[in-house]
Order: structure tokens, then C-alpha cells, then sequence
């Protein structure tokens, strides 16, 4: 077996991998990148940039239905599977091959191809070939799919985000199972792309809104176009030939036993951790079996290992998994002089219609004093001109200082109006400042407005 002497060593080269790899060595530290599957990273090769490929080519069918509203019409809609399927797969090519010349231009010596398992807190075995020794370590192994056990009899008909983004066609129909931000994304597009999709969420919960009433104004425009069962259960899966089999009940209704062709599994993401010997090491783990860390640093405990990205479950989030490795490969390199680092606004953005979005304190956060004001998007006036005028806005703040703390909405270009309202909370812009800024007319903007009006509004009551 090989030694390898480093000052740090990271595990994982996605996004947050890469990105401490980066730091590290920035700070003229020696670093090795570990990786055991394919580089390309998570995100672009079956996470956000497919998912949004399949998103366009839904938006683009949707628009085409919708343009009759307005007076145009565009004659018979054909969806070609194969053509849409094609452009998926020939951008987000496009896209894995930045990142793979991103880890190309890296030097040969600072790769190592392997499974890195923890022999102690400095030392690891990658792929029984290469003992490494560390400083530091940094823990960037991502998530995977959740997979219950209950779908294993379907084979390769029971399948996850991966699968979809390989297909060469599109499939006649799929149950999709989970209503969280992958089962609604996906979900919503594949039934705008004429594939009879169903999607069963054994919960009232959808797409991870937290405020009652954004949840109300979201879930009925989700209702209006899709096959959505909310409290559902599973009660048995089988496969009949190239089919699934679903048999699942809604309270109150009997059950229904259907067929598809394949069932997604959205059912949320487990952390990358097992197999990795961190028995071996002196981290403590919570009761759900994360590393206890602390966030400010990303240190866990009082180990030289850090641990960065979605596998440390904080928000799985592209810009977050690159925002953590950039601390934990900087303070892995200046081991032991760990430094806190400043958090930027917390922002989600959900790419349905309505797109959902939160920035800052969610509604299940704030203090009992908070005040809280809204606007719907039913009467807005842009909104309703494009025809998107679905939706609601909510908008919170610091009742004694007024300054504004967060919002939760479900509606139009909502991707936009989270950017503004998140800038707004990291610049601790109390509401009567957000609204001497100026508002064009007219915008979706003036939406906010609205709620920001009434939000100062509540706080003089
Ligand atoms: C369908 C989908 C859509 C998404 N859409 C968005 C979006 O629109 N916007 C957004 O912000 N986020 C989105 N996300 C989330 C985003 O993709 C993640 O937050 C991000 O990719 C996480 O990066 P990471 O570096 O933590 O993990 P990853 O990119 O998964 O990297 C982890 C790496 O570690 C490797 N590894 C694991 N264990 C070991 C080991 N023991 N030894 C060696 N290597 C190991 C893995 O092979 C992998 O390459 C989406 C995710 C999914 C699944
Ligand atoms: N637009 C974006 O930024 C974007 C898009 C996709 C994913 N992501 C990230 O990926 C993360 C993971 O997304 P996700 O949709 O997998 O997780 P999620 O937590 O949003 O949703 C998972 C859903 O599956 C359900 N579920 C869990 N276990 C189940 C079981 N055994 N049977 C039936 N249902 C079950 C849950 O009730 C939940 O609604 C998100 O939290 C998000 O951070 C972000």
C-alpha cells in the first residue's frame, strides 16, 4: 500500500469537494481530492442543471396550451419525446463537461481515485491502495436518494432523479412518490410533458413550504393542473410484467390500485456517511447519526475533520455546498486556527408555477411578536397580465425595530423577487428603507410593495 502525506485531504469532489480543494490550496496547504464515483459533480450531472433542462422543455408546453388564453393559438401541441429527452441529455453534457476540465486543470498528484474510509482522525484508506495521512480532513460526500425498502420488488421500474435524466424517451406514466422539492419539480414537469404522472406525498406537506397561508394559495394552483394525493398511503407495491403496480388510499376515499410505468422515488436524500469507519475516529455522532458539528466552522467537535455540503444536512443547497467548502477548506488548511465564518441570508427558490420560494426567517421561526403582512397575486396587476396571477406573497419583520426578517411565496418570477427580498435581509434593510427604493410600473415588484406597505401598515397599528 501507497503512504501519502497531505496537509489536507478531502473526501468527495462535488461541489463542495471541489471548492474546499480550492481554498486549501489556496492557502499554499498540500491537498489531495478524494473521489470514488464519477467527477462531474451532483449538480450537473442529475441534479439542478437537468432538472431545470426538463423544467424549460415543460415551460415551453405549457406556454404553448396557455397562449390560446391570450388569442394565440398554435394548432395541435406534439410533445417528441425523444427530441426533449435529447436536449437534456446534450446540455447537461454540456454542463458536466465544465466541471470535468474544472477537475482536469487540476494537478495529477493533488486526485486520488478511490472509496476513502477513516483508519483514525488523520489517517485514511482510499480503495485499499493509498493510506493517507492528514492534518485535516474535510468530509464531502454528498447525499444519495432514499430508497424504501417497501420498492425493491419493482426492480428497475422503481427509479430516482438519476434514472430520469438517462431516459431517450419519455415514458407513458409515473407515480412519483413524495411531494417534497424534487417530487413537485420533477413531478409538475414530466405532467406538463404529457406523461401521466401522479404524485402520492404521505404527508400535507409540499415542496417544503412552512407558512399556512403561501402553503393554501400554492397547493390549490398545484391542484388546479395536477394529480396530487396529499395524506396518502402506500399500502403495497408489486410488479405485473414491465408495470408497477401501486395499491395506495387517501383518508376517506377507497383505496385505488393502479398501474405505471415507472415509480420516481422523491422521498428525500440520505447522507453519504455509512461504510466510512468513522467509528474509527473520535467524532460523536446525533441521535440521527450526523457528526455533531458546529456550523460557524464546520469543525466537528474537537477533531481536525470538518465536514462541508449537503452531507451536513444544514441546507442542501448548490450555493450553500460551495459557500461550506470554502470554509472548511480554509479553516482545514489553517488547522488548528479555525475561524467562524459570517453566513449569507438564508434563500430557497422551488422551480414549479407557481415557483416557491423563502428568504431569510421561515414562518415557523419567528418571534412571537413578528409582524406579518401579504399579498396576493390574484389581482396583481403584471400578474395578471402575463396570465400568472396565482399565488401569494408573505412578508415578515422585527415589529420594535422594523427591520424585515424574512418571506415566504408561491407565484410568479418569484426566483427574482427571493433574490431582492434576501439581499434586503442581509443588508438588515428595515421595511421603511426597502420602500423609499424605487418600483418601476408595471412590475411583479409592486407586488411587494403592496405587502411591504401593509407590513409597515401592521407595525403602526
Ligand atoms: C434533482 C435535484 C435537483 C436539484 N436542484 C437544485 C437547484 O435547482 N438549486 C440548488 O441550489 N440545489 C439543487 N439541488 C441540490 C444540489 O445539487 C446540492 O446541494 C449539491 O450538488 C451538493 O453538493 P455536494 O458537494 O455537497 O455533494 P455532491 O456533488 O453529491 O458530491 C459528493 C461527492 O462525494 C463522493 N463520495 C461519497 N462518498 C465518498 C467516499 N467515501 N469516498 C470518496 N468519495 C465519496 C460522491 O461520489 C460525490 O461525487 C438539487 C439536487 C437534486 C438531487
Ligand atoms: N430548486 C432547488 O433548489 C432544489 C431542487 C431539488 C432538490 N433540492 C434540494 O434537495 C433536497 C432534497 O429534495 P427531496 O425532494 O428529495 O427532499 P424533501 O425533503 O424536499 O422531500 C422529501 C419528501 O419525501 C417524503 N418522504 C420521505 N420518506 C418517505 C417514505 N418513506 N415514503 C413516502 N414519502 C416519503 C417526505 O414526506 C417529503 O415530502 C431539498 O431539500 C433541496 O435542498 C433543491
Amino acid at each position: 500500500m501507497k503512504t501519502l502525506q497531505v496537509d489536507v485531504a478531502v473526501i468527495g469532489a462535488g461541489t463542495a469537494g471541489m471548492t474546499a480543494w480550492r481554498a486549501a490550496a489556496r492557502e499554499g496547504a498540500r491537498v489531495v481530492l478524494i473521489e470514488d464515483g464519477p467527477y462531474g459533480t451532483t449538480c450537473a450531472r442529475v441534479g439542478c442543471m437537468p432538472s431545470k433542462l426538463l423544467i424549460a422543455a415543460a415551460d415551453a408546453a405549457q406556454g404553448a396550451r396557455d397562449a390560446a388564453s391570450f388569442g394565440v393559438h398554435v394548432g395541435g401541441l406534439r410533445i417528441d419525446g425523444r427530441e426533449v429527452m435529447e436536449r437534456v441529455r446534450r446540455e447537461r453534457d454540456r454542463f458536466v463537461g465544465f466541471t470535468l476540465r474544472s477537475i482536469e486543470s487540476m494537478p495529477e498528484e493533488d486526485k486520488l481515485r478511490g472509496r476513502a474510509r477513516f483508519v483514525s482522525d488523520t489517517v485514511l484508506d482510499v480503495g485499499g491502495h493509498t493510506r493517507v495521512e492528514a492534518r485535516a480532513i474535510v468530509i464531502a460526500t454528498g447525499t444519495r436518494p432514499n430508497v424504501p425498502a417497501q420498492y425493491e420488488p419493482l426492480g428497475e421500474r422503481a427509479i430516482v432523479n438519476d434514472d430520469v435524466f438517462e431516459w431517450h424517451d419519455l415514458p407513458e406514466s409515473v407515480l412519483v412518490l413524495g411531494a417534497g422539492v424534487i417530487g413537485l419539480e420533477l413531478g409538475q414537469a414530466l405532467s406538463r410533458l404529457g406523461v401521466r404522472t401522479r404524485i402520492v406525498q404521505r404527508s400535507a406537506h409540499i415542496g417544503g413550504l412552512r407558512d399556512p397561508l403561501v402553503y393554501q394559495s400554492a397547493l390549490a394552483a398545484f391542484r388546479n393542473e395536477l394529480d396530487l394525493c396529499l395524506d396518502a398511503a402506500i399500502l403495497g407495491v408489486r410488479r405485473v410484467g414491465s408495470e408497477a403496480e401501486v395499491r395506495y388510499q387517501v383518508p376517506g376515499c377507497a383505496e385505488v390500485v393502479e398501474r405505471f410505468e415507472y415509480v420516481l422515488l422523491a422521498a428525500g436524500r440520505v447522507p453519504n456517511l455509512e461504510g466510512m469507519g468513522l467509528e474509527n475516529t473520535s467524532i460523536k455522532l446525533d441521535e440521527r447519526g450526523r457528526p455533531l458539528f458546529d456550523p460557524a466552522t464546520l469543525r466537528i467537535g474537537e477533531t481536525p475533520i470538518f465536514i462541508a455540503g449537503d452531507v451536513n444536512g444544514i441546507l442542501p443547497l448548490l450555493h450553500e455546498a460551495a459557500d461550506d467548502g470554502r470554509i472548511a477548506g480554509r479553516n482545514a488548511a489553517r488547522y488548528p486556527d479555525v475561524q467562524a465564518a459570517e453566513r449569507r441570508a438564508a434563500l430557497s427558490i422551488v422551480f414549479t408555477d407557481p415557483q416557491l420560494a423563502a428568504v431569510g426567517l421561515r414562518f415557523n421561526e419567528l418571534p412571537p411578536d413578528a409582524a406579518v403582512a401579504e399579498v396576493d397575486f390574484a389581482d396583481q396587476g403584471r400578474s395578471r397580465i402575463m396570465l400568472k396571477n396565482r399565488g401569494k406573497l408573505r412578508v415578515y419583520a422585527e415589529r420594535d425595530s422594523g427591520v424585515f426578517i424574512g418571506a415566504e411565496m408561491a407565484g410568479p418570477a418569484m426566483e427574482h423577487i427571493a433574490h431582492l427580498l434576501a439581499w434586503a435581509v442581509q443588508q438588515r434593510l428595515t421595511v421603511q428603507q426597502m420602500l423609499a427604493m424605487p418600483f418601476y410600473h408595471p412590475v411583479i415588484e409592486e407586488g411587494v410593495r403592496t405587502a411591504l406597505q401593509r407590513l409597515a401598515g401592521e407595525m403602526a397599528e
